[in-house]
């Protein structure tokens, strides 16, 4: 285990993609295993980098051509089983103890399993990879979000299985997939019977479209969480001006939004709502840069929505595709933004605030894990 105190330090992630993590000897083994030619490379590093410089086009669409390669692998039970017991087992190295882990069941059906066989599978890897690591010293729990795909026609359905399995090991609900053209609402009917259902669900929204997809996922949708929610600062105005125009004006310093004056910030209606309503953002810096929602680590809205005391939350998004960790978000960050070991205890937190679990295991976590976790690196929070 390593030493660093940002790998140490406990971490919650909210938002990581079950398809988007693997590692890529895994990818190769599989591949082999099933028959799968269609691999870029067959050498782990070099499989490694083609998923991260595939990614970094600049647009949301092409980062998510490049789940064909993942997926193509994640048909059989064998390769279900396997990538999630790694993502439990990867995340617990990196310090991460509690993990919502999200994928879409209807993407793995290309080989004759079912949604209900899927479900399971996954949720049996991922007692394995808690098991192992609780063995390696390094426990973590985690849980399955279930995606319905935004621009097909089946969310019901998948809402349905996360209801049916709510009780055994699916947290919640998510919708995911390119977002220009798709708007929330086309999926109004599996919200609606989320919510008549007392279940919880989180929308990707405001990440590679503006505000009114974010308005369309809280209000006429619902949603509790925001996946992203990045683009809420183009209802935020600094000195008088729109968020972007202001930041263009101050790209050239890398502590305009670590230092810029509060005083001189204002939050238009919907902003403030997500903020009054504490309505966490499930944010992923490297992701964004490469879809082209942000311009650098240190200019990243992150650092001002923190400074503002939005609910924000740090997550990973894809870590193969963004080559990143919980860690490694949190060290860019540290480096580039001027972001503390407090900062990154106050975005854990908020993050096990806003996990889908019931509230008392929440708590537990935070008093139990959290709190302890941080007490050697933050002596005077003890
Ligand atoms: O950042 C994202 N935005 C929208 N969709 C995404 C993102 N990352 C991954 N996905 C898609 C591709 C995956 O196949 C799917 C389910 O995990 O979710
Ligand atoms: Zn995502």
């Amino acid at each position: 285990m390593s030493d660093d105190p940002l790998v140490v330090a406990p971490k919650v992630l909210l938002h990581d993609h079950l398809d988007g993590g693997l590692r890529p000897q895994t990818i190769i083994e599989l591949a082999d295993e099933i028959g799968y030619t269609d691999l870029p490379s067959t050498e782990a590093e070099a499989l490694g980098w083609w998923f991260r410089d595939s990614a970094d086009s600049g647009s949301l669409p092409r980062y998510l051509e490049t789940f064909d390669q993942t997926l193509a692998v994640m048909q059989t039970k064998e390769g279900l089983f396997r990538v999630a017991s790694e993502c439990a087992q990867d995340l617990a190295k990196d310090g991460v103890v509690y993990a919502e882990s999200r994928y879409a069941p209807e993407q793995h059906l290309r080989q004759g399993l079912t949604l209900e066989d899927v479900v399971e599978v996954v949720n049996a890897g991922f007692r394995d990879g808690e098991a192992r690591a609780a063995e390696a010293g390094r426990p973590i729990r985690v849980t399955a979000l279930l995606t319905a795909m935004r621009h097909a026609a089946n969310s019901r359905e998948i809402a349905e299985l996360a209801v049916r399995y709510r009780d055994d090991g699916v947290a919640g609900f998510d919708i995911a997939g390119a977002e220009a053209g798709y708007p929330p609402t086309r999926h109004l009917d599996a919200f609606e019977f989320l919510r008549r259902a007392n279940a919880h669900f989180t929308i990707h929204a405001g990440e590679a479209f503006g505000l009114p997809s974010i308005w369309e996922a809280i209000q006429w949708c619902g949603a509790d969480r925001l996946g992203h929610g990045v683009r809420i600062v183009d209802d935020i105005t600094i000195e008088g001006l729109p968020f972007a125009t202001w930041l263009e004006a101050h790209r050239d310093n890398a502590r305009a939004l670590a230092e810029v004056d509060l005083d001189g910030v204002q939050l238009g209606r919907l902003a403030a709502y997500v903020r009054d309503c504490r309505i966490p953002l499930e944010m992923c810096p490297t992701s964004n840069l490469q879809t082209g929602a942000a311009l650098s680590i240190s200019l990243h809205p992150i650092t001002l929505l923190k400074r503002l005391l939005f609910r924000v939350t740090l997550n990973t998004d894809n870590r193969l595709m963004s080559h990143t960790s919980a860690s490694r978000e949190a060290t860019l960050l540290a480096e580039q933004a001027e972001w503390t070991v407090a900062d990154l205890r106050w975005v854990t937190i908020n993050a096990m605030k806003s996990a889908f679990i019931p509230f008392d295991q929440r708590l537990g976590i935070i008093n139990d894990i959290i709190k302890p976790g941080y007490v050697p690196l933050l002596p005077e929070t003890s």
